[in-house]
């Protein structure tokens, strides 16, 4: 049924003026469209309110004569009480009408649904939103209710479309955000996320309210109890309806949580700090996990809630690095242990971890499919491995936030698993082509799809068998040859990838780490599937990465001399080094040494006069996360710096080109884009400035270390997301010399 387009209004009976029924009413009548809302109830005070308050301009006394003059019947009564309401549509003419309902639990509405006419009617279409308050009646509710809520709609097989748009479109009109799902997940879900909280808030309060104590418990009750019993002040006949029209997936997940109560207790009873503290640690990231995956923004922004993603940097100029300092832990090594320590038959202690969203985002995928994993705790992270077929079917979509490199090294890894997998990630990640992967993937018998233009998320369906193939990239990248090598563990036969140039080998050296041998032969690498991985402990080294802006740093901030400690080395990620040093850094490695089959050094700089270069071609793959800072240390050499053969930035967590042109020219630098690569014409100083990072973790770092050599205050807009990869920049950045703050929140 579409809107017509003539003037006559779509009448429209709410049936039942509560908080839901009256709150639905007033946003349909505030949303601009031409609808004529009327209001049926059996609590005659509950339609005098509605009219008098301008809820409804009808008020209807009469059920028959109502729904004869609707063409939209909205059902918002208690659980219970929709039987009874739909055995009285019964006897009605109900041809084209739409009948929708907004029912906690949808399969006993549609039960009654069957019982009561035969077959569930095609014009009625189960609806819940999920939005409420803890008030309850007509007089509380509310026009703007569900803006910006979740409306979830259970079509069956044989709901009538047309009926199905208009009721998406009624809910649009309200403002929410409407889905579809399926009638037993919808109930499942909600019995876990609504259900059971209530509940646990009900019982919570009755059982403190019978404490002899109770005067004091409630008088000296803080944000605690307050936070989580909220909900306890809940419409009880609403929740008891809800209790037993849901009882078989409310029962399941009550069972579920006393088992985790019972688990606590015993931790309690023995004294059990390592169980305790490991509960408590994985709720809590599952938690910012969660909230931001909702968000679909990063984890800091979620934090606060007012600041929204608006997390901006405000560096003063000037300033000297010195000191000593240890940058977070490689986020490529990061990604990588915990995908292959999970696979590993055994205990993988990880030492030096990345505890920033990109990396966390990769272990609670892992948790998610059902591996235990503790930590991590002051970059300590302990992996129960489960074996290469030991992983469990995640419950929903697999979220990986803002990481590129999780995205598509776990493409390969869920291509071949027994079960399906979705890989969602964040606004930015979800606008990354994901084809590079897919289409190789796809070659050795993955079966995978994705959102329009190769994009996330991916869908990869479960339980197909791999084949090796011999793959030539056709792009420099590590992330395409370790999704292949890691597919290539569950492949028949021998998978090799063969990149163009050097790319980062963390996965080949992992990989033997682990005891799983392949074959290296320059830029061709190659697998055999079906061998198995042991456990090992990891030492993860400082990222060089993160440990770039303030190589850049100390060398153009003048009267310089730092030491950064314990940087990975590894020579397919030097290029920043090399290019530095071509173009006149004074950077000097010390102390050398091996550590767990990757490099290591402790890194001191001086400040030196720069000048500009062209970039050897061949730098590039092993510089590429780094060029924004690069540009940064470009525009304060003397002469021209140019760089080609990058057109990959322009496919990054933002286009690194754009993004870092507009920033530079922003603050008064002769930077020129090209398709792959920048012309940059430095030696004069940034003058002051505003530049968008827009979202990118390392444009808005290295517009913080251009600050160092300029004439006023620079502003970095948009930067929560600097904690995927270096969670304590700021304060990193400050202990060692930098003057920074933060507006928003604090990173
Ligand atoms: O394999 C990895 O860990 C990474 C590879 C690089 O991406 P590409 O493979 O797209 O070059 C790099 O930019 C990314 O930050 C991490
Ligand atoms: C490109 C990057 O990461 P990813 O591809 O994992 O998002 C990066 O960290 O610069």
């Amino acid at each position: 049924m579409e809107l017509s387009k003539t003037d006559a209004p779509l009448n429209i009976l709410v049936v039942g003026l509560g908080l839901i029924g009256g709150s639905f009413a007033a946003s349909l009548r505030d949303c601009g469209e031409n609808f004529h809302l009327m209001g049926f109830d059996l609590r005659d005070e509950y339609i005098e309110e509605a009219v008098s308050l301008g809820i409804v301009s009808e008020g209807c006394d009469d059920f028959e004569s109502a729904v004869s003059k609707a063409d939209v019947i909205q059902i918002s009564v208690p659980m219970l009480a929709m039987p009874k309401v739909l055995g009285q549509l019964k006897g009605l003419d109900l041809n084209g009408k739409v009948i929708t309902d907004v029912g906690s639990c949808k399969g006993s509405l549609v039960k009654a649904a069957q019982d009561i006419f035969g077959q569930v009617p095609e014009n009625l279409v189960p609806g819940h939103p999920i939005a409420g308050s803890e008030k309850s009646g007509v007089t509380a509710a509310k026009s703007g209710l569900f803006k910006s809520h979740k409306v979830i709609l259970t079509p069956l097989e044989n709901t009538d479309p047309s009926a199905l748009s208009l009721i998406r479109y009624l809910w649009q009109c309200c403002g929410a955000q409407v889905n579809a799902m399926d009638v037993q997940r919808h109930d499942e879900v909600l019995a876990m996320t609504s259900h059971l909280p209530h509940l646990l808030a009900f019982s919570l309060v009755d059982t403190l309210a019978g404490n002899p104590e109770n005067q004091d418990i409630f008088r000296y009750a803080a944000g605690g109890f307050r936070d989580f019993t909220r909900i306890a002040g809940s419409d009880p006949v609403m929740w008891h309806d809800i209790a037993l029209g849901n009882s078989d997936a409310i029962l399941a997940s009550l069972d579920q949580f006393s088992e985790g109560l019972v688990h606590l207790r015993q931790a309690i009873v023995e004294k059990d700090s390592k169980s305790l503290l490991a509960t408590f640690e994985r709720a809590r990231t599952a938690r910012q996990h969660f909230a931001s995956m909702l968000e679909r923004r990063a984890y800091m922004a979620t934090l606060n809630e007012n600041q929204g993603d608006s997390v901006t940097f405000v560096a003063q100029p000037g300033g000297t690095l010195k000191g000593e300092l240890r940058v977070p832990g490689d986020k490529s090594i990061s990604h990588r242990s915990i995908m292959l320590g999970a696979l590993a038959e055994g205990e993988t202690i990880i030492d030096g971890f990345l505890e920033g969203e990109d990396s966390l985002a990769t272990l609670q995928a892992f948790r998610d499919m059902g591996v235990d994993i503790e930590g991590p705790h002051d970059g300590r992270v302990v992996i129960h491995g489960v074996g290469m077929q030991g992983l469990k079917p995640p419950v929903g979509p697999l979220y990986l936030g803002n990481a590129g490199t999780a995205m598509r090294l776990m493409a390969g890894l869920m291509s071949a698993q027994r079960f399906d997998v979705t890989l969602t990630g964040d606004q930015s990640l979800s606008s990354r082509p994901m084809d590079r992967v897919v289409n190789p993937l796809v070659e050795m018998g993955a079966e995978i799809e994705t959102a329009a233009g190769g994009r996330p998320p991916l869908k990869i369906k479960g339980g197909k068998s791999l084949k090796g193939i011999d793959y030539e990239m056709p792009m420099a990248s590590a992330q395409v040859q370790s999704c292949l090598l890691l597919a290539g563990m569950y492949a028949e036969g021998e998978t090799s990838a063969t990149a163009p140039g050097v790319v980062r080998d963390h996965t080949n050296r992992m990989l033997t780490g682990f005891g799983y041998p392949l074959k290296v032969d320059n830029a061709r690498v190659s697998i055999q599937g079906g061998g198995q991985l042991s456990s090992t402990a990891i030492d993860v080294p400082g990222d060089i990465s993160s440990a770039a802006f303030f190589i850049v740093a100390a060398t153009i901030a003048s009267g310089s001399d730092l030491l950064l400690t314990h940087v990975g080395i590894n020579p397919t990620r030097t290029g920043v080094i090399s290019i530095l040093q071509l173009m006149g850094a004074d950077i000097t490695l010390l102390n050398e040494r091996e550590v767990g089959g990757e490099l290591v050094a402790d890194i001191r700089v001086r400040s030196a006069i720069l000048k500009g270069i062209d970039i050897p071609l061949k730098l590039v793959p092993l510089a590429i996360d780094e060029f924004p800072v690069l540009f940064i240390a470009a525009a304060c050499a003397e002469g021209t710096t140019t760089l080609r053969g990058a057109a990959e930035l322009r496919v990054k967590e933002s286009d690194r080109i754009q993004s870092m042109v507009d920033g530079l020219v922003a603050l008064g630098i002769d930077a020129e884009a090209l398709v792959d690569g920048m012309v940059i014409r430095g030696g004069r100083p940034f003058c002051a400035g505003t530049v968008d990072s827009h979202g990118d973790h390392r444009i808005a770092m290295a517009f913080v270390i251009a600050s160092l050599r300029s004439q006023g205050e620079v502003r970095i807009l948009d930067c929560a997301h600097v904690a995927t990869s270096f969670p304590n920049f700021v304060r990193l950045a400050s202990r060692a010399g930098l003057t920074l703050s933060t507006e928003g929140i604090q990173a």
